[in-house]
């Protein structure tokens, strides 16, 4: 393939550098005069930001401010690499492909974005099947210096008919796979190749799943393709915006800087534990306890929890409330009391009547509070009256007495609008009159005697103690809490299923708990007064934040300083809007912190790790099931992960799924990678390994640890294999020691660890599990015997661990090394 490089002579060389100086330079003039500009329209937004103002005039002052926020961010960040390649077309034309497109004061285009269909063939264009190409130009920039170019001319009748495996810009892509890592993804748009666009620029409509070995740019096309959809379908997208889901945090840090770096500033980057707004998962569930969670029948077990908690009394429900009370010494007492009661039956039809009326449980709890009230006030009622009733004599007197007074002065004093036209004019009313009066007065009564009921903390406490209001934590914390609830709802479990389950209340959050509590939440539904209240208490506390906070600034002097100022604007906006969340935060702000938010697009990345009930919580964002689903089933590390795409997938798009398979690994050198396979042979036969295309990095070894000197002794093994390979690099150099899960704590306490981000640091000690989806220069993988302990999954884990390396990797084992890691003993 190399006689598709074109070596310039010298000369010419420097002319196109020249060339191509002179348009980079013209093209980071045009960069700064439109960042100047957004910068301007910025600053005049937050000039007239007075916070308040009518609701239309926040709107579109939040709308505005926050679209020019963004387009500076967006302009900001495309610095690094605006413009990377150029093509050279049949017809003469000429384009410069960059991370956006820019155009010049006259309208005429200087730079077309990547994602234009216009820049297509600069990702597809190959010796085979150039398309409209002459020539692909990759440049290679330093700051704002083109340092290098890299030529393909594509000329047909100068190559073999078998060079079909041909990559896109070889020589510009094994440049970039060659350069040292640095914990954040690497800067590929100029290299992606023709596997990959295909997936980038797949429709927008359906399902799509992408599968490949390790490091075959799964991450990289997933990510690219969330860029390229924004552009391509702003419409749909900019509304109702898309969202990346990664396995964990690390990994979310790891993607975070590339969408911008992409002119993406709008997507939403979440794990499965951030999925419930208010949630953060921190803790991890055991195998055993993911497996139960993530089992498709815990969808029936939490309805089933759910309807546990819409109990009935043992026999009738009996309330003590207060008849009489008076103050003494400025202190209410009850002097006199009195039990009622609703009984069983009613209690029972009650809660028949909420669970048909099809509302969910905290709206349904309306309707069960008033019919149990309803029981309870009749029965007082009932007690009142048979206290107070009379005599017959006493009676008879009474109707006397009535009867002389309404020939007097006219009895009906109510008002009634319905009522005879002369309210004072004597008129005795009929008997269909009077009873309907007797109803209407009948009613009112009820409902004042509810209302008064209500007020008693007694019965608020026993109806509520029937059927409570629940939030989605305090049912799921409840339930995982009380071994009889599980055992109640979950018949069908086994004791060890219940017993995995069962964890202390007020213990943090699993990522197995947010499919549960969104199921919850689907099941409880939320009650409009009580989430108003607990929003004006929220508001009212920000209010007298802010409050304070202005009033410490006016103190010290600091307000007159014009940052204070821009900063009190942008924390009075954030009041507003949490006071008013319809106020225009951003697509992206807004759908993070919306559970019930549709998305228009939903990216799953190691999508293997999620289970059935991981699913249905992905599923229930993304109605229109346009999706991205990127996985590897022989990376499957959790439990209650994917064995088949089908078993996950089929059950919400019956078959209607697309796929597309990537087969060249980017990251793992060959000698690696056949250490990889081989294990790959093992733990999933049958499963073909991706080819590798570097053939770069030194041969993978193992060692012994009592040779290292134990596990003491990681730190300088660490130490020394990371000298190595920064010996060959020109910047950059990072280390993992991946151990496994019952080392973690032993080996990362050996290893400083500063207050940076663990991605940041030189040398990184991780499980397998946090190291999925992550890449170092180095690797040292800690007794693999242990890590295949685990059982199937353990194969697997294995498996991550040896391909997270582009260069070194080093084994160390204190038992024998396992079969099927001999290849590294042989090697040495
Ligand atoms: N077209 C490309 N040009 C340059 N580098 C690339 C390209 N495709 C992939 N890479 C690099 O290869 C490495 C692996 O890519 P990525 O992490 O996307 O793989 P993956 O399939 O998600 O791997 P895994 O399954 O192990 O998580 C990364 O360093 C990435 O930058």
């Amino acid at each position: 393939m190399s006689q598709r490089q074109v070596v310039h002579p010298e000369s010419a060389l420097a002319v196109a550098l020249r060339t191509e100086q002179a348009r980079l330079t013209r093209l980071y003039d045009r960069l700064d005069a439109a960042r100047e500009q957004a910068r301007t329209a910025f600053a005049a937004t937050l000039g007239r930001s007075e916070a308040g103002g009518s609701r239309q005039a926040r709107v579109e002052r939040e709308v505005s401010a926050g679209e020019r926020s963004r387009r500076l961010a967006q302009l900001t960040a495309v610095e690094r690499g605006l413009c990377f390649g150029r093509i050279d077309e049949t017809d003469g034309e000429t384009r410069y492909i960059g991370r956006i497109g820019l155009r010049d004061a006259d309208g005429e285009i200087l730079l077309t974005d990547w994602r234009a269909p216009a820049a297509r063939p600069f990702y597809t264009a190959t010796p085979g099947d150039p398309g409209p190409l002459v020539r692909r130009r990759h440049l290679h920039t330093r700051d704002r210096t083109v340092v290098g170019i890299d030529d393909e001319v594509f000329d047909l009748d100068r190559l073999g008919e078998g060079d079909r495996r041909a990559l896109v810009g070889e020589a510009a892509l094994l440049a970039t796979l060659r350069r040292g890592r640095t914990g954040r993804m690497e800067q590929v748009v100029a290299t992606i190749q023709t596997e990959q666009d295909r997936v980038i620029r797949s429709g927008l409509a359906g399902a799509l799943v992408v599968h490949g070995g390790p490091g075959t740019g799964k991450t990289v096309a997933a990510l690219h393709r969330a860029a390229y959809l924004l552009y391509a379908h702003r419409d749909v997208l900019e509304r109702r915006g898309v969202l990346v889901i990664g396995p964990n945090t690390l990994f979310s840090r790891y993607i975070g800087q590339v969408l911008p770096s992409l002119g993406e500033t709008d997507v939403v980057v979440a794990t499965l534990g951030e999925l419930y707004p208010g949630v953060r998962a921190t803790a991890a569930d055991s195998p055993a306890a993911a497996v139960v969670k993530g089992d498709a029948r815990m969808a029936g077990v939490v309805a089933a929890a759910v309807r546990d908690r819409q109990r009935l009394p043992d026999g009738d429900l009996e309330v003590t409330i207060p008849v009489r009370t008076s103050l003494r010494d400025g202190v209410e007492v009850v002097v006199e009391e009195m039990t009622i009661s609703a009984s069983h039956a009613a209690c029972a039809a009650a809660r028949d009547r909420a669970r048909d009326s099809g509302l969910l449980h905290n709206t349904a709890r309306r309707l069960f509070t008033l019919d149990v009230l309803t029981a309870l006030a009749l029965d007082q009622a009932a007690q009142l009256d048979a206290l107070g009733a009379l005599t017959a004599e006493e009676e008879a007197e009474l109707e006397a007495l009535l009867a002389e007074a309404d020939a007097g002065v006219g009895a009906d004093t109510s008002g009634d609008a319905g009522g005879a036209e002369d309210d004072f004019g004597g008129d005795v009313p009929t008997a269909e009159e009077a009873a309907e009066e007797a109803a209407v007065q009948a009613a009112e009564d009820l409902r004042h005697a509810r209302r008064v009921l209500w007020t008693y903390p007694a019965v608020r406490e026993a109806v509520e103690a029937l059927w409570p209001y629940l939030t989605p934590e305090r049912l799921i914390g409840e339930f995982l809490a009380d071994p009889a609830a599980i055992a109640s709802a979950a018949p069908h479990l086994s004791p060890a299923e219940c017993a995995a389950l069962l964890r202390p209340y007020g213990a943090p959050w699993t990522p197995g708990d947010v499919p549960l509590l969104d199921e919850a939440a689907e099941l409880l539904g939320v009650d409009e007064v009580e989430e108003r209240a607990a929003r004006q208490a929220e508001a009212e506390r920000r209010r007298q934040q802010e409050a304070y906070a202005r009033g410490v600034l006016e103190f010290t002097g600091l307000v007159d300083s014009g940052l204070v100022e821009t900063r009190l604007v942008e924390a009075g906006m954030l009041a507003e809007r949490h006071e008013d969340p319809g106020l225009g935060t951003t697509t992206a702000q807004r759908a993070a912190a919306d559970r019930t938010w549709a998305y228009g697009h939903v990216i799953v990345d190691e999508a293997q790790e999620l289970s059935a009930m991981a699913w249905r919580t992905v599923m229930r964002r993304v109605p229109a099931r346009s999706l991205t689903v990127v996985g590897d089933l022989s990376q499957t590390g959790s439990a209650a992960g994917a064995r088949s795409w089908g078993e996950m997938l089929d059950p919400y798009l019956e078959g209607r799924w697309r796929e597309e398979r990537l087969t060249v690994n980017y990251r793992t050198p060959a000698q690696i990678m056949a250490v990889a396979a081989d294990v790959l042979a093992a733990v999933a036969p049958g499963q073909e390994p991706p080819e590798p295309v570097r053939e770069d990095g030194e041969p993978p070894r193992a060692l012994r640890l009592e040779a290292v000197g134990g596990i003491a002794g990681l730190p300088a093994l660490a130490e020394a294999e990371l000298a190595a390979v920064r010996a060959g690099l020109a910047d950059g150099g990072r280390l993992a020691v991946i151990v496994p899960e019952t080392r973690y704590a032993e080996v990362s306490a050996l290893f400083p660890s500063g207050a940076e981000d663990v991605l940041d640091r030189p040398v990184a000690v991780l499980t397998p599990a946090a190291a999925k989806g992550l890449e170092f220069d180095a690797v040292l993988v800690v007794e693999p015997a242990e890590i295949l302990a685990r059982g199937p999954a353990g194969g697997r884990d294995l498996y991550v661990a040896v391909t997270r390396a582009t260069r070194r990797l080093t084994v160390v084992h204190g038992g024998p090394l396992p079969e099927m890691l001999s290849r590294l003993a042989q090697d040495r």
